[in-house]
């Protein structure tokens, strides 16, 4: 099916030209600043050259009564820092809140061009970033901003989910979505604190043998529809899926295997909430060596990508080509900007 012919159209007079296809970048961490706090602000220049997306948050974990302190502060950092090729975020707060239309008003004037990504809590489906769309275009021409702000969705409310593809071809916009596991996990009724990883409690149990006990018992992944479902309609209109939050700092283990399960299944990145998940995020969302090499040798011996041979005892063909041109131009990606990885593949 066709987009609309003026889906590409500029929703406001001035506004710039929406773009038709996403902008290559390496985003394997999306990293929280709380812009109130000046000892993490002061901490933003240096978070540039570790992090490969800086996002000042303003909504959940901002007091209320904090939140035009971490507006202007967001602002003061995005001002004062020239973030090079790392990317510039800001979660605005939710539509229906009191303060959203200021964080709009305030921000596009004050960062314009600097500002890569907005990304938009709690969405329910289309009309949400209809609305945003339109906001941003009208902004975007009064302040002659001259390359689209994108919008980046959290898939966080069981309706947001319902409209997931709806949501994912809203707008030329759209870059991306993150999975938001607390608020999806408040609006579904699901029976957890936890903010993301797996649960003790939900696991299947295997057939009673005699009366061999205790039976083995197998923890299930309580993200695993989700994650697909957005990586599916995501990958349709060629936006990039996110892991969201960890919550548990002191169970970098799980932090780590929640974040592997979301790259296995498509994912691009996750949200690093701590210093402490950087380096996590980085590990995780960077292919690892051995895939790469290994990749590499099915590209060499499938130039054109068709046919099949064998690699160390395994079937090769077109699938499993472009399974390794994935692993492969990825790799480029992040080779050209960390050139640690550079080494490790030898790219
Ligand atoms: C639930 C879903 C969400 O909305 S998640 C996103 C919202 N939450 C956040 O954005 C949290 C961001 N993180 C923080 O605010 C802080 O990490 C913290 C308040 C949780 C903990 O801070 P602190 O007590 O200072 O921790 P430490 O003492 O361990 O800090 C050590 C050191 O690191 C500095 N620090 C802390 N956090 C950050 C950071 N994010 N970036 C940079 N630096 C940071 C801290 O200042 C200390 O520095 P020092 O060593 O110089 O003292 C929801 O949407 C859903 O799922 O639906
Ligand atoms: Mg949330």
């Amino acid at each position: 099916m066709k987009p609309p012919r003026d889906f590409f159209k500029p929703l406001a007079i001035g506004a710039p030209v929406p773009l038709t296809s996403l902008p290559i970048r390496t985003e394997r961490m999306i990293h929280f600043v709380p812009p109130h706090i000046e000892k993490v602000r002061a901490k933003v220049p240096q978070l540039i050259s570790q992090v490969d997306v800086v996002l000042g948050n303003l909504e959940d974990a901002i007091p209320a009564d904090a939140k035009e302190a971490a507006r202007d502060g967001f602002i003061a950092m995005g001002q004062e820092n020239d973030f090079g090729d790392t990317g510039l975020w800001v979660r605005i707060n939710c539509l229906n809140s009191p303060w959203v239309l200021d964080d709009l008003m305030a921000i596009v004037p004050a960062l314009k061009d600097k500002l890569d990504v907005i990304m938009l809590p709690k969405v329910e489906g289309a009309w949400d970033v209809h609305y945003l769309d339109q906001v941003l275009a009208q902004l975007e021409a009064q302040a002659g901003v001259s390359k689209p702000i994108l919008i980046h969705a959290i898939l966080e409310t069981a309706q947001g989910v319902k409209n997931v593809e709806e949501i994912a071809a809203a707008s030329p916009r759209m870059q991306g979505m993150s999975l938001g596991p607390a608020d999806l996990a408040a609006s579904r009724g699901m029976k957890t604190t936890r903010v993301g990883g797996g649960h003790p409690g939900y696991r299947v149990l295997a057939d009673l043998e005699g009366d061999s006990l205790p039976r083995p018992a197998f923890q299930q992944d309580l993200w695993h529809y989700t994650i697909a479902r957005m990586v599916d309609a995501c990958q349709t209109y060629g936006l990039k899926a996110f892991y969201g939050p960890f919550g548990d700092f002191s169970d970098p283990e799980a932090c780590e295997a929640q974040f592997r399960n979301a790259f296995l299944m498509g994912c691009a990145g996750a949200w690093s909430l701590h210093p402490s998940q950087i380096d996590i995020a980085k590990r995780v969302f960077s292919p690892d060596a051995e895939e790469v090499a290994f990749a590499r040798k099915i590209l060499d011996a499938m130039p054109d990508g068709t046919g099949a041979v064998m690699i160390d005892g395994k079937m090769q063909d077109d699938a499993t080509w472009k399974q390794a041109k994935v692993i492969v131009d990825l790799a480029k990606q992040v080779a050209a900007r960390d050139k640690n990885f550079s080494e490790i593949y030898g790219l």
